[in-house]
């Protein structure tokens, strides 16, 4: 018998028993997998904290600065970590090199020691890069951000006038009021920007023939500009204006081709020849293509609509 530990599931054949009734016909093999992929969902939130630990904790940072792969014993002294729990530091690291954070490399054969050294997606969380997300992990792993997903079967179960939104159902008010306190307007915004840095390369880069015969774009929803930035000074004839909700753009500073518009999308938006809307994950409510403008649409991972 095997044991089934995170991705690992035995072979065709090594576990073929047929376990009776309500499994479908499968065999021994196939349940344990069926199984596996179930739990290694239902714990994947485990993964996410890691993570927010690791980020948390600064450790991309620590290895990134520490100029090469950094053994346990390294790590476990430049961290805030109770002596007495240090194996724990092992084993959460464990679930990081296995979910494809930090590469476990050998250092040297003779005393077999090894170190955790960054590896392309952990690159991405050093918070000198250029590129990190660091700050957009961190804050979708607070617990604010998730708790509304907790509600999806009673939203769905009831209508729009009981529910407007599991956001409501969490926390009482619309999601973009709740977002508006200094403290989170400041973090969201933040970690808006370190998702749209990467991304605005990739559009400027990659999605160069959507621009063209266009003059002004507006970007809804804009955020501080990031994406708005990089695209202006990549299509010098190009102007852009950023809409988004007065308390996200008050202060904020454009320039001659770049400017900042507080307002509400669902009421006016700023005319221009095309509209962007770039998101990170759940897509806003859908903004009509009013006027017959193209509306370019970014999304940095998956859509769900
Ligand atoms: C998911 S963020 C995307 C920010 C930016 N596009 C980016 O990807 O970095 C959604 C943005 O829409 C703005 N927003 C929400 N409701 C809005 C409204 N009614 N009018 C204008 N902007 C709004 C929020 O303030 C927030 O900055």
């Amino acid at each position: 018998m095997h044991i089934v530990s995170g991705s690992r599931i035995p072979e065709e054949g090594v576990f073929d028993m047929n376990l009776g009734n309500g499994d479908g016909g499968a065999t021994g093999s196939e349940l344990l997998r069926a199984q596996a992929h179930i739990l290694n969902h239902t714990y994947s939130f485990i993964n996410s904290l890691c993570l927010k630990w690791a980020i948390e904790q600064g450790i991309p940072n620590l290895i990134h600065h520490h100029g090469r792969p950094i053994t346990l014993l390294e790590l476990v002294s430049a961290l805030d970590v109770q002596p007495t729990k240090a194996h724990y530091v092992r084993r959460l690291m464990r679930i990081l090199v296995h979910s494809g954070f930090f590469e476990l490399r050998d250092l040297e054969e003779a005393n077999r020691q090894t170190g955790y050294a960054l590896n392309s997606v952990s690159h991405l969380l050093v918070k000198s890069n250029p590129s990190s997300i660091a700050a957009y992990a961190l804050f979708a792993l607070t617990p604010f951000p998730k708790g509304h997903w907790q509600y999806l079967s009673a939203w769905l179960r009831d209508g729009e006038d009981v529910h407007p939104s599991t956001f409501e159902m969490a926390y009482g008010v619309p999601a973009w009021d709740a977002w508006r306190s200094p403290e989170i307007n400041s973090l969201f915004n933040e970690a808006m920007a370190s998702d749209s840095s990467l991304m605005a390369k990739a559009v400027v880069d990659t999605c160069r023939g959507l621009f063209e015969g266009l003059s002004s774009v507006v970007d809804v929803g804009g955020g501080t500009g990031t994406l708005s930035k990089v695209i202006t000074q990549a299509f010098p004839h190009l102007e852009c204006t950023v809409l988004d909700q007065p308390h996200v753009v008050d202060g904020l500073v454009g320039s001659e081709r770049l400017k900042f518009v507080g307002g509400d999308m669902f009421v006016e938006i700023p005319s221009a020849d095309a509209i962007i809307l770039k998101v990170s994950t759940t897509p806003l409510p859908y903004v009509s293509n009013d006027k017959g403008r193209p509306c370019l649409q970014f999304n940095s991972t998956y859509p769900i609509t």
